[in-house]
């Protein structure tokens, strides 16, 4: 997608932690025939412009068709943190928002199967009007934000570093203390998880 220079947008898609759930990686599950971080990546690069994959394991998926994206290799966040697969989404998202170049990044869990390009791409156009204060423009359900479907002003990482480097590791906490632009969904079922075989089938 192409914009004015001014309003260029990138994607953060997340794909790492256990999938502990699933008992597989996540990433790799086939939806339709097609790998779900492939489904996500080709989603994001058609709502911004450019997609970066943030993972501890990105030789797992040299082979998926992942135009317009780039890899950034997670590193264990601290000499402390020596299961650094476990670390979570907020530190992944925290290293690939330190190589974001645009003022706005889309940030994506890769466990999304019912993305909706028309949404993001509607959503994307209300970026102009947030408000100067929000670091943030999100979802907000009976369970609290939805951290990951929704956009981040790239300044907020010194915010979120020193969230973590305080030991936190809940975006609910963090973005509870943030001001934050509410987006609306009237189609909720965009934002449903794939997080175990019985979520699966349901997709399936
Ligand atoms: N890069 C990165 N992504 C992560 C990490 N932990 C979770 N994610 C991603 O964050 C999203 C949500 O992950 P969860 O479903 O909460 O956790 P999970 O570890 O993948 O799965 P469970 O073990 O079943 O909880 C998915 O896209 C994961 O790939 C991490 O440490 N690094």
């Amino acid at each position: 997608m192409s914009r004015n220079h001014n309003s260029l947008l990138s994607a953060i898609v997340l794909a790492g932690g256990k999938s502990s759930r699933m008992g597989k990686d996540k990433a790799l599950i086939s939806i339709g025939g097609i790998p779900l971080l492939q489904l996500v990546c080709s989603v994001a690069a058609g709502c911004t412009d450019h997609v970066y994959v943030v993972t501890p394991w990105p030789e797992r998926y040299q082979d998926l068709i992942l135009p317009n994206c780039q890899f950034i290799r997670e590193l264990p966040f601290s000499s402390s943190s020596l299961h650094f697969s476990t670390q979570g989404p907020m530190v992944g998202f925290a290293q690939g928002l330190s190589q974001v170049q645009t003022d706005w990044v889309l940030l994506l869990a890769c466990d999304l199967p019912r993305l909706q390009v028309e949404i993001l791409t509607a959503w994307t156009t209300e970026l102009n009007y947030v408000e100067d204060e929000a670091i943030a423009t999100l979802v907000h359900h009976t369970k609290g934000w939805e951290p990951l479907c929704g956009f981040y002003r790239r300044r907020c990482l010194p915010q979120l570093l020193e969230f973590i480097n305080q030991g936190g590791r809940s975006f609910q906490k963090w973005l509870n203390q943030q001001p934050i632009h509410v987006l609306s969904l009237r189609t909720p079922e965009m934002l449903f998880n794939c997080n175990t075989p019985e979520d699966l089938a349901l997709v399936k």
